[in-house]
């Protein structure tokens, strides 16, 4: 296939190629992250979600549901981006964002420095992207979801809005495990897990148990390719 370049996205591209590995990215903290590192470029990305107590099937709690989107380049990530230059700070840029991907109602939800749950660097890149989650009540989350669909990047940037199930199937692999190994963009799945870990989403036994399986499922994935 003809290489047809990056044009005027050669330097923001950049940043969201495939390739990276979890030990590209190294844990800040925020305040380390915007005084010591306000020359790097910056993303953030924010998780809505709504813990519940729905047994599907009488059979998996489904705990939580999170919205998570399928991008326009075919990975799985959260709503977010990168900050331009000339915006005030972070959550600004994050708020701009998530207004134009999800199509948020930024009097009511807008993501605050409150809202911070992690940062990550990831130095050969010269990046560092903030992660940041909202509770809503099951009610807002609904209505969050389905104001995305007349989002501006709804469609063109944005191909939908998901919900990663938590639980794990009875065969072990199905759920949590199996959806762990789609393509995420940037480290949106250590986010995810770190996020179902800090805000005790799943039981530590749970989590390491549906870890384990994933790691067996990339194994048995890698090896047949
Ligand atoms: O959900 C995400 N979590 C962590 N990193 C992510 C996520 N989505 C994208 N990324 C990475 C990929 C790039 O390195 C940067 C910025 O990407 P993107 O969100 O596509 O930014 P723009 O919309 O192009 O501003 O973050």
């Amino acid at each position: 296939m003809a290489d047809i370049g990056w044009g005027n996205l050669t330097n923001s591209e950049g940043y969201g190629r495939l390739g990276d590995t979890k030990d590209d990215y190294k844990i800040l903290t925020y305040d380390d992250a915007k005084v010591n590192y306000s020359t790097y470029m910056h993303g953030a990305h924010a998780m809505f979600y709504s813990t519940h107590d729905f047994t599907l099937w009488d059979l998996y709690n489904t705990r939580a549901a999170i919205l998570m989107q399928m991008r326009f380049d075919g990975l799985l990530g959260f709503p977010g981006g990168l900050i331009d230059q000339g915006e005030e700070d972070v959550v600004s840029g994050l708020n701009r964002e998530l207004e134009e991907e999800i199509g948020l109602d930024l009097t009511r939800f807008c993501i605050k420095d409150e809202n911070h749950l992690v940062s990550f660097l990831h130095e050969k890149k010269n990046l560092v992207l903030h992660f940041y989650a909202k509770e809503v009540s099951m009610i807002e989350f609904r209505e969050i979801e389905l104001k995305s669909l007349s989002a501006p990047d709804f469609g063109s940037e944005v191909m939908g809005v998901i919900r990663p199930p938590l639980f794990t199937m009875g065969d072990g692999k199905r759920g949590l495990p199996a959806f762990l190994t789609n393509s995420f963009a940037g480290n949106a799945r250590e986010e995810l897990v770190y996020a179902i870990r800090h805000l005790k989403l799943l039981t530590d036994t749970d989590l390491q148990e549906s870890l384990k399986e994933f790691e067996e499922l990339m194994k048995s994935k890698n090896s047949s390719e």
